[in-house]
């Protein structure tokens, strides 16, 4: 049996499979207490406090993005409105473990509702609520096998962090999920403790539990029962992969010498050492959302100021490119309500959110000032997200101005955006296109939404001379232009940017190595013929054989 999924985080992964059922059972409805409702009380209070107190402790345990998830789902488990809740609930006649249930669904319902970031935390509500109920009933708390002979490969409907955190790839073989998208949990600590795994992968479930199963990272396949031969093969082509790709160190360039910084995309301080580790050349995007989701006030400069020139200093000589907040849409802030929006994507969302908060602006951009200042300032570049209009590039030019900062540029992710680049670059000194948006927002189709994946293929040709034109202006002004999106990290897609114009590329680490390897396997005519062909295409597809006909190195690297 064969399945596909979403490839999350590359390589081959094989073993038998450990399926995880939690099967903690819904308390009756209706189900009510004898005793006095507030022993009933105490009772749920101390399940949620203890909860609270394990998660915690798994966090400190685990360290690194594991214990500031962690440690988030502890705050989750004590959270003011579902105590009050699930007090009410009891005065009302419920049993604590019904209570708690209810308390904890109607929470999950809101979040799951409102999709995105905050839809895929709703995984890790149910999750809670399964431990505090476990705990009321006296059950084991829903759990992984410990020390296991061999390392498995984890089959779930979805994962919390706490299944997760303390994995080690000495234990675990490969993740497969039935949901998650690519910004999942699953995915997330997949790719930080470098194992590889498929998400969004359609019965996935159903696999037996113990049976062999092969997962490739990278394809998104997952083979149920393989011969021996095809895991060895599949086992050795990837080992080959690796030393091969291993072999191609140094600054991006291609074959003849044109020079492409190869950068990298970081969520947070946690991701830096790894941006070190695979060589990158600085970092292209750094994104600032971690420090304000998930809390329920907002950073104070000298939090923020800690952060920035952490990342400052792992790069002391290169380019960092920090990016001010982008929220609104799927990515809310507990502390500053968003107004209702029919269409949050179209929203005030981006920089448009930030104009409306000049006092958390304010913040933002002294603290960028202060970690310059402190560590040498000389790579800081500051970048705004969604900007439509050179009006919007003016402002924040001027508002970065007064804070000191000179670096400055824009995103290009509103198509609007690249069909006036020149007008947008002749406002600030570099833009940086991501085609995550971009393609979201040209091809109408919300990026999160698996029924009309099918538009964001970044290989439409539409969005590639969304590219090109955004490109040629930069060019034309003598600017750099960079690609921060997902498109970057696929090795044949990058040398197609590369041959549109665009002067640098930024993506999660684990892609440096096969883009690196990728370029510097081809001249920049090869990336030139790849990009004018790719665009003369008249769907992705095509777009995409139309460019390997051009890149005849990749076939050689396995990529
Ligand atoms: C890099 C991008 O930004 P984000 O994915 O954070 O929206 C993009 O839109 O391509
Ligand atoms: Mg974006």
């Amino acid at each position: 049996m064969n399945l596909r999924g979403v490839g999350v985080s590359p390589g081959i992964g094989h073993g038998p499979s450990y399926v995880l059922t939690v099967s903690v059972p819904e308390p009756p409805e209706g189900a009510t207490y004898t005793g006095e409702a507030e022993q009933e009380k105490e009772r749920a209070m101390a399940a949620l406090t203890q909860v609270a107190g394990e998660l915690e402790a798994r966090g400190n345990q685990a360290g690194g993005k594991a214990e500031e998830i962690l440690k988030a789902q502890a705050l989750m488990a004590e959270d003011p409105g579902v105590v009050v809740k699930v007090r009410s609930l009891i005065d009302r006649g419920l049993a604590a473990p019904r209570a708690v249930f209810e308390a904890f669904s109607k929470y999950r319902d809101v979040l799951a509702g409102s999709g995105g970031y905050l839809g895929e935390r709703a995984a890790d509500l149910g999750d809670i609520r399964d431990r505090v109920i476990a705990l009321l009933y006296g059950q084991a708390m829903p759990g992984l096998p410990l020390a296991p002979e061999r390392p498995y490969v984890l089959v779930a409907r979805d994962l919390a962090p706490a299944d997760t955190a303390l994995l080690s790839r000495d234990d675990v073989a490969a993740f497969v999920t039935e949901e998650g998208g690519p910004t999942s949990h699953t995915a997330i600590m997949a790719r930080a403790i470098g194992v590889p795994a498929v998400v969004g992968c359609p019965g996935a479930t159903g696999i037996a539990a113990g049976v062999e199963v092969m997962v490739d990272g990278t394809s998104g396949e997952v083979r149920v029962a393989p011969a021996d031969s095809d895991v060895a093969d599949a086992v050795d082509a990837a080992a080959a992969r690796r030393s091969a790709l291993a072999s191609w160190n140094g600054p991006g360039t291609t074959s003849d010498g044109h020079q492409v910084p190869l950068l990298a995309n970081v969520g947070g301080p946690a991701e830096l050492d790894a941006a070190v580790a695979a060589g990158a050349e600085g970092i292209g995007l750094f994104r600032t959302e971690f420090l304000y989701l998930d809390r329920s006030d907002p950073p104070s400069e000298e939090e923020q100021r800690r952060a920035y020139r952490a990342a400052l200093e792992a790069f002391p000589r290169e380019k960092v490119v920090v990016r001010t907040l982008d929220v609104g849409a799927d990515k809310p802030l507990a502390f500053l309500p968003a107004p209702a929006e029919p269409n949050p994507a179209l929203g005030e969302r981006g920089l448009r959110r930030f104009m409306k908060s000049p006092g958390m602006m304010d913040v933002q951009l002294a603290a960028l000032a202060a970690a310059a200042a402190e560590a040498g300032g000389a790579g800081l570049r500051v970048m705004a997200p969604m900007v439509a209009t050179a009006e919007e590039a003016t402002w924040f030019t001027r508002e970065c101005a007064d804070h000191g900062l000179s670096d400055v540029g824009v995103m290009i992710e509103v198509p609007a955006a690249a069909l006036r680049a020149a007008d947008l670059i002749a406002m600030v000194d570099f833009v940086s296109i991501g085609t995550n948006d971009l393609s979201q927002y040209a091809f109408a189709a919300d990026r999160r939404l698996g029924a009309v994946s099918a538009l964001h293929d970044p290989w439409q040709p539409g969005l590639l001379d969304l590219v090109a034109m955004t490109a040629d202006a930069a060019a034309r002004a003598g600017k750099p232009c960079g690609v921060c999106g997902e498109s970057a990290a696929d090795p044949a897609l990058a040398c197609v940017l590369v041959g549109l114009g665009v002067s640098s590329l930024s993506m999660a680490p684990s892609a440096l190595a096969g883009v690196r390897a990728g370029l510097a396997a081809h001249s920049l005519e090869q990336c030139r013929a790849a990009a004018r062909e790719a665009r003369a295409q008249p769907s992705a597809s095509d777009a995409r054989t139309a460019a390997l006909v051009h890149l005849p190195g990749l076939a050689g690297l396995g990529l």
